[in-house]
């Protein structure tokens, strides 16, 4: 069994891989000459190849070559603010990315399993009687990230219906663990505690919205349910990657703050404030547990205390 995972050296990614090798899978995974290599570096047995998924000729030659029997399309540019400050560039290397893998594995005539990576951020606006979150709730995006996705999230529908490809979205709320990267807020906040802990900041913690509400699971949760969405979930299907608990941002910070004895004020940074913020995301994902028997089995806390000690690892 060969899988092919794309933006292998993310955070995602990395997982990704060390599931699927743990599980005798054979790995391929596309790097860009910049990407950095700190979290891929130490797994042995994959194969890296170069490739701009921008590119249509990049990506050709690369379905062409490898000619995997699934797909985990993991490669984007995921954060969210970066998309005010770069819409265009977010929407070419969100969707154009897509686009050129489906039409590599339709000019070969591949049947390869492609799960797309999709975000509760398509959801954007909620009702507050639409809690928790459902796959047939609208779609209200709020940022050009969110709309990058509901384009992936219908292009993978649209390949389906149109060519068969079997294509298998999920739309997953918010994820983190280890290696996330120091933008994200459980990640940044959590460097910053580690920061403060080994003298390098002054103790004040900066911080942005405290008031949104997020659904996290461990990624370590996700890889495993990418892998039961290509195993069991049904192409052409979208599915709910969520915990069904969520947390304010508030919350998160002050479980992160109880597991340090450093004593750490807090003071608003507006340049963190973003022009819409996503108010709640918390997902019902009773569909996907249904079809495929997942649920997550890591507590937050221990996730929260697993990426704590990741940024004090760090030199
Ligand atoms: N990043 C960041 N966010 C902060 C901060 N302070 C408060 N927040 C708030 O914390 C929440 C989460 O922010 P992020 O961690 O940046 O994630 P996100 O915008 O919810 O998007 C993530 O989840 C999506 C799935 O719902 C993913 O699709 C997306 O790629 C990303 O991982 C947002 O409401 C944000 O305003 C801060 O200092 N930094």
């Amino acid at each position: 069994m060969k899988a092919l995972v794309t933006g292998i050296s993310g955070f995602v990614g990395s997982h990704m891989a060390e599931f699927l090798l743990n599980n005798n899978v054979e790995v391929t995974g596309t790097i860009r000459q910049r990407s950095r290599m700190d979290h891929i570096r130490h797994i042995k047995d994959v194969q890296l190849v170069e490739c701009e998924l921008r590119d249509p000729f990049s990506v050709e030659t690369l379905i062409g070559e490898i000619k995997p029997d699934l797909i985990f399309h993991l490669a984007a540019q995921s954060f969210v603010p970066t998309s005010w400050n770069s819409p265009i560039d977010t929407i070419h290397n969100n969707v154009a990315g897509q686009v050129n893998i489906m039409e590599a594995l339709r000019r070969f005539d591949l049947a390869s399993k492609m799960q797309v990576a999709c975000s509760s951020e398509e959801y954007g606006h909620v009702e507050p009687d639409e809690v928790p979150i459902r796959e047939t709730n609208p779609l209200r995006p709020l940022s050009p990230y969110a709309v990058s996705k509901v384009a992936q999230d219908y292009l993978g529908y649209q390949y389906y219906k149109s060519y068969g490809l079997p294509i298998v979205v999920t739309r997953t709320f918010n994820h983190t663990g280890p290696r996330r990267g120091e933008n994200f807020v459980t990640s940044n906040f959590a460097k910053q505690i580690a920061d403060i802990e080994k003298g390098r900041k002054p103790p004040v913690i900066h911080v942005g919205n405290l008031t949104a509400k997020r659904d996290f699971t461990d990624v370590r949760d996700v890889v495993r349910a990418y892998w039961l969405a290509l195993e069991k979930g049904k192409p052409g299907e979208t599915y709910n990657i969520a915990s069904g608990t969520c947390y304010t941002v508030q919350e998160v910070l002050d479980l992160l703050l109880s597991y340090s004895n450093v004593s750490i004020s807090i003071q608003e940074d507006p340049a963190r404030l973003r022009p819409s913020d996503v108010e709640i995301l918390l997902g019902d994902a009773t569909k996907f547990q249904s079809e495929t028997g997942w649920k997550p089995e890591i507590p937050f806390e221990k996730t929260m205390r697993d990426l704590l000690q990741y940024w004090r690892d760090q030199p």
